[in-house]
């Protein structure tokens, strides 16, 4: 039976069971020594619901609630129920490659844990809910414009089958928050938001860090033993061989992770270790995007200057230095470090096999027999696509499309290659195309060695291929449309972005490619900007 939010009642298990300060003082400072922090949120002028996840909603027993009423108070932070504990973690984490000392949940506090249908406890957190002792300069608050992107795009994610922390709810706060991250240096006051997001926990690699840094081993091996119990039963009681395992399992979930982001083109943007969750979900939709045209060295984050540190094609890499940062602070917990350097080689062996396996299923291969075969044809794809300037998600769908007349025909017809080439290409000099045409040619040759019927491998690949992301322009219009109070982009989104494999051809203009306007929209990006 479905209930309102305001009438849960909220478990605190992290509370309870981890060290924190009794204090409810939110003034900026240092926290040594604890796991969290006490708080309150700081109400807001005029709460009122813009968006509700009616899945995630569902899943936790909760009933849709009225625009405006003590849910969404709640929900705003304007009502802590007496069943709620609200706090702010205490973590740290290595920003660009730097240590950055204490960061924690500067405008993120947790409200408790819900109970959701399946007997699971699930932790509900407001982003954007006022100053903790973790804001350090900023404001606790969030703009409407990053709190849209982050509700939309987690649960995009979700519905692609990426894992991720959930969204349930977006609420416009009434109040105006300013940000200065506009190119031309402006500060404009923007509307404020609050998204309620929803995770078994937000636990992340910094807050093993923080610990690790300060030299506070009980703490350390005290939210170790948490997360293990809770999280990963599977392993048993922890011990030091246990949290090696712990470790190896962290890998291979940060490996499927990640293999799923570059499977479906997304680029997080930010790969601090603060923002790596401990249970390997996409969590902190920041300065995200979606690839468009196929460019290994695209990044959304417009900081992230030369180095490219966090481009599409880094993050394989930069997700494996922050499992050894991670490794780094479980140092005391172990009997040998080097069982540590062992465990972190199941990533790469279960990125290997994930995204090759993937890779296969958006190809539509199975024959066992072609393995030579396909690791060269999946190797070549890369560069020829780059080369292309293919819209990566298109290219997909439309070759899935392709299939039956690519198999059908002993020699691909060039009016099937053009059209290919021209629907997915944002280039339109036929030298470009030569390495996909080439390309293209020898995978319809591996494609003839399948047996299954043409029509069952085109659906397999329709299933393995959106037709719908979260474009970066499409964001943008859905913002700035909700600036002004229209929500019927948001919600024609959120629509569409449940069933992305779906044809949903009255949708087909929010999957056309990138149109010439929204290349190099000034101030684009700093749509970006996580804050
Ligand atoms: N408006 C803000 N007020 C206070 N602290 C902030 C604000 N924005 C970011 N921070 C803090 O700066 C650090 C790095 O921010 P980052 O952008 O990674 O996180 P975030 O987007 O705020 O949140 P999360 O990682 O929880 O999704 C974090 O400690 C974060 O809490
Ligand atoms: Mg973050």
């Amino acid at each position: 039976m479905l209930q309102p939010l305001d009438k849960a009642l909220f478990q605190n298990s992290f509370v309870e069971q981890m060290r924190g300060e009794a204090s409810m003082d939110q003034s900026p400072r240092q926290v040594p020594g604890y796991h969290y922090s006490r708080v309150l949120p700081t109400p807001v002028a005029d709460p009122q619901l813009l968006a509700w996840s009616e899945e995630v909603a569902a899943f936790l027993g909760l009933e849709r609630p009225p625009e405006r009423g003590p849910a969404v108070d709640a929900l705003a932070g304007n009502l802590v129920t007496e069943t709620m504990k609200p706090f702010a973690a205490r973590y740290g984490g290595h920003q660009f490659g730097n240590w950055a000392g204490q960061l924690g949940d500067g405008r993120a506090m947790s409200l408790g844990e819900l109970m959701a249908t399946d007997g699971t406890p699930w932790e509900i957190q407001l982003k954007g809910a006022g100053p903790t002792p973790y804001s350090r300069r900023a404001d606790g608050r969030a703009v409407l414009r990053s709190s849209v992107r982050e509700f939309l795009c987690s649960e995009a994610m979700h519905h692609l089958g990426v894992p991720t922390t959930r969204a349930l709810s977006l609420v416009r706060t009434g109040d105006e928050v300013v940000r200065d991250m506009f190119y031309d240096g402006n500060a404009r006051p923007e509307p404020g938001a609050v998204v309620a997001r929803v995770a078994p926990t937000f636990v992340r690699f910094g807050n093993f860090q923080i610990l690790a840094a300060h030299g506070e081993k009980d703490n350390l091996q005290a939210l170790a033993d948490y997360v293990i119990r809770r999280y990963y039963p599977e392993l048993g009681a922890p011990s030091p061989a246990v949290y090696v395992q712990w470790l190896e399992e962290v890998c291979r979930r940060t490996a499927v992770m990640i293999a799923h982001w570059q499977s479906v083109g997304f680029v997080h943007g930010v790969m601090n270790t603060d923002n790596m969750s401990i249970l390997g979900l996409t969590i902190d939709y920041g300065p995200y995007g979606w690839l468009e045209p196929y460019d290994p060295d695209w990044t959304p984050n417009t900081t992230d200057f030369g180095g490219r540190r966090y481009a599409f094609g880094q993050q394989p890499r930069v997700a494996l230095w922050n499992l050894m940062m991670l490794a780094q602070a479980l140092i005391p917990l172990v009997e040998d470090v080097q069982t540590l350097r062992a465990a972190l080689d199941q990533y790469v062996a279960t990125l290997n096999e994930t995204q090759h396996r993937l890779m296969l299923r958006k190809l539509g291969l199975t024959a066992q027999t072609a393995a030579e075969e396909d690791a060269a044809l999946l190797g070549a794809l890369p560069e020829a696509l780059a080369e292309a300037e293919a819209d990566m998600t298109l290219f997909f769908r439309h070759l899935s499309h392709a299939t039956p007349s690519l198999i059908s025909h002993p020699a691909i017809e060039e009016a099937v290659l053009q059209e290919l080439l021209e629907a997915v290409s944002y280039m339109d000099a036929p030298e470009k195309h030569q390495k996909l045409r080439q390309w293209l040619g020898q995978y319809a040759a591996r494609l003839r060695q399948e047996t299954a019927a043409p029509e069952e491998i085109r659906a397999g690949m329709l299933a393995a291929n959106p037709k719908y992301v979260l474009r970066n322009y499409l964001a943008q219009q859905a913002i700035e449309a909700a600036e002004t109070g229209d929500l019927t982009l948001l919600n024609r989104l959120m629509l569409v972005l449940k069933t992305p494999f779906d044809e949903q051809p009255e949708h087909d203009e929010l999957a056309a490619k990138r149109p010439d306007w929204a290349r190099e929209k000034p101030g684009s990006a700093t749509l970006s900007c996580s804050s």
